[in-house]
């Protein structure tokens, strides 16, 4: 059978096989620019189906840690190239679901590929050290090993980069996998699983079971047969998916949202921290964990920085993200669009000025789509609700400050670490964001949002579980450290 059956309905893959849920249900996928364009159905899974897929899972795991890391690495080469085929496919089928343009979906498609590439090469790097023991008889040294069944958890934002950063470190370093991607963009997901099984990954390495998050990603947490959990999304989700983890010994890594700031000082070039500004917080309708949502700006240059926003913003073209000439394309679900403009209504309610946009749009091209205009907020105080919690769409705040002392205080004053950017030709101010800001990603003359894949990734504060995804960080997670000691 393949991943897809009649009436564009996709199913499960279940140790090799594409199969259907045991629930017989199926849910909608529809696309968010036109809810009218049907994307296809995913299964509507339940426990009995994550049982099979993590059985499956722990059957194949002892034939493939054996093999060599480079003939994993060779899986993972395949898969690149047979996704490199399919690449306007799988873009063009992210794009339907979620709703970013179709130039960042084929980008992000792309950054899949590149990912599947690096850690297939991976495949063939050191997996220790060797350390001097005191005993001059003794070779010590460390060597990896894999965790067993790991768990991907994915959100909708990334369907493509988000399951593949995740799912290549856990193979090539040994784990296999049962993915629960977001049903929002689970067709994307089956079209990378197909790319696997046509790479000829053996039977139960990779399984893939879509539907809801409290049955599914649940039950993958919850599951004894499940060694590791690798998670992105709300903060709320990740902390109830590290707690059943940590209740059966499990390891976790949970990478949740953001509230990143980006600092324009009295010095920065002032045309280039709008444009960085304007990207980071709108590019991709503000979806990412890495948007920039807070603008904090010295007094000297504040109305110049916040009339070249507003200029920029009345360029930005909104629309059915498949069209060409679009800039911005709606918002992933209904869900996020009322969650989104429940926040303009809470920022307009406790005194912030709305300066631009914030309107849902409703007429012509857009009644059948979830859209709103990107949101510029003045008179911003950091104890407004629009300048602490993460919005998850087109909004920017903006706040003013005297000092860089004064930046720093406001930057650092959210629960969340994630991603910080400044924007400055002053040495000592670039010093002093590098030491003091609470981020794990920090970023000077550049956008908030960006993320090498060789390089590490992650949050400090309530952004994640302090581990770090992506780039040679990964193996900390996937696999467990064995300090070996050996005497004649
Ligand atoms: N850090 C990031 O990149 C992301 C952050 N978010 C934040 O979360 C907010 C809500 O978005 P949602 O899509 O509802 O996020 P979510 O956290 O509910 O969804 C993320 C993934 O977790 C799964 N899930 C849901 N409930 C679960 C549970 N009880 N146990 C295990 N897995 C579960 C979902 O099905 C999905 O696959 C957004 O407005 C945004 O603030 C959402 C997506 C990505
Ligand atoms: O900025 C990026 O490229 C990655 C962002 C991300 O990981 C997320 O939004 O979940």
């Amino acid at each position: 059978m393949s991943v897809m059956t009649e009436k564009n309905t996709y199913l499960n893959y279940i140790n090799g096989a594409w199969v259907k849920s045991h629930s017989g249900d199926m849910v909608k996928v529809e696309n968010p620019a036109d809810i009218h364009d049907l994307v296809g159905y995913v299964q509507n899974s339940t426990a009995e189906d994550v049982d099979r897929a993590v059985a499956a899972a722990n059957e194949a795991k002892a034939a493939w840690r054996k093999l060599s890391g480079a003939e994993r690495g060779q899986y993972l080469y395949k898969t690149a190239d047979i996704m490199e085929q399919r690449l306007d496919e799988i873009a063009a089928c992210a794009t339907r679901e979620m709703g970013k343009t179709l130039p960042e979906a084929k980008g992000e498609t792309a950054r899949g590929i590149a990912i599947l590439r690096y850690y297939a090469g991976e495949g063939m790097r050191k997996t220790g050290d060797v350390i001097p023991s005191t005993d001059k008889d003794a070779l010590m040294f460390t060597t990896r090993v894999p965790l067993g069944v790991v768990g991907v958890i994915s959100p909708w934002n990334f369907p493509v980069a988000i399951p593949i950063w995740k799912m290549a470190p856990a193979l090539v370093y040994g784990n296999t996998v049962v993915i629960k991607p977001a049903t929002e963009t689970a067709i994307t997901c089956a079209k990378i699983i197909a790319c696997f099984e046509e790479a000829g990954l053996p039977a139960g390495v990779i399984n893939l079971v879509t539907g809801p998050g409290s049955v599914v990603g649940q039950g993958l947490a919850e599951h004894n047969g499940v060694n590791g959990i690798t998670f992105t999304g709300s903060n709320q989700v990740g902390k109830i998916i590290g707690q059943a983890a940590l209740e059966r010994g499990a390891k976790y890594q949970l990478e949740m949202g953001g509230k990143n700031p980006i600092i324009v000082t009295n010095e920065a070039d002032l045309d280039a921290a709008a444009e960085a500004a304007i990207t980071g917080a709108f590019r991709s309708t503000g979806q990412k964990c890495t948007a920039t949502s807070r603008v904090i700006v010295q007094s000297k240059v504040y109305d110049r920085f916040k009339e070249k926003l507003i200029q920029r913003t009345k360029d930005i073209t909104i629309g059915n993200s498949l069209k060409e000439d679009v800039w911005m394309g709606p918002i992933a679900s209904k869900n996020q669009l009322d969650h989104c403009l429940s926040y303009i209504e809470k920022g307009i309610q406790e005194g912030a000025s709305l300066l631009i946009g914030g309107e849902k749009l409703e007429a012509g091209d857009y009644q059948n789509g979830y859209y709103v205009q990107p949101a510029i907020f003045d008179n911003v105080t950091s104890d407004m609700t629009i300048a602490q919690e993460e919005i998850f769409g087109p909004v920017i705040a903006l706040l003013k400050v005297g000092t860089m002392e004064e930046a720093l205080d406001i930057a650092n004053d959210v629960k969340f670490g994630l991603s910080a950017s400044l924007f400055t030709q002053n040495i000592g101010h670039m010093l002093s964001f590098i030491d003091d800001i609470e981020a794990g990603l920090v970023r000077v003359n550049a956008e908030s949002a960006g993320v090498e894949l060789q390089a590490p990734f992650g949050g400090l504060k309530q952004s994640s579980s302090h581990s770090r995804e992506q780039g040679e960080a990964a193996k900390d997670f996937f696999t467990a450290i064995k300090t070996v000691f050996i005497k004649q």
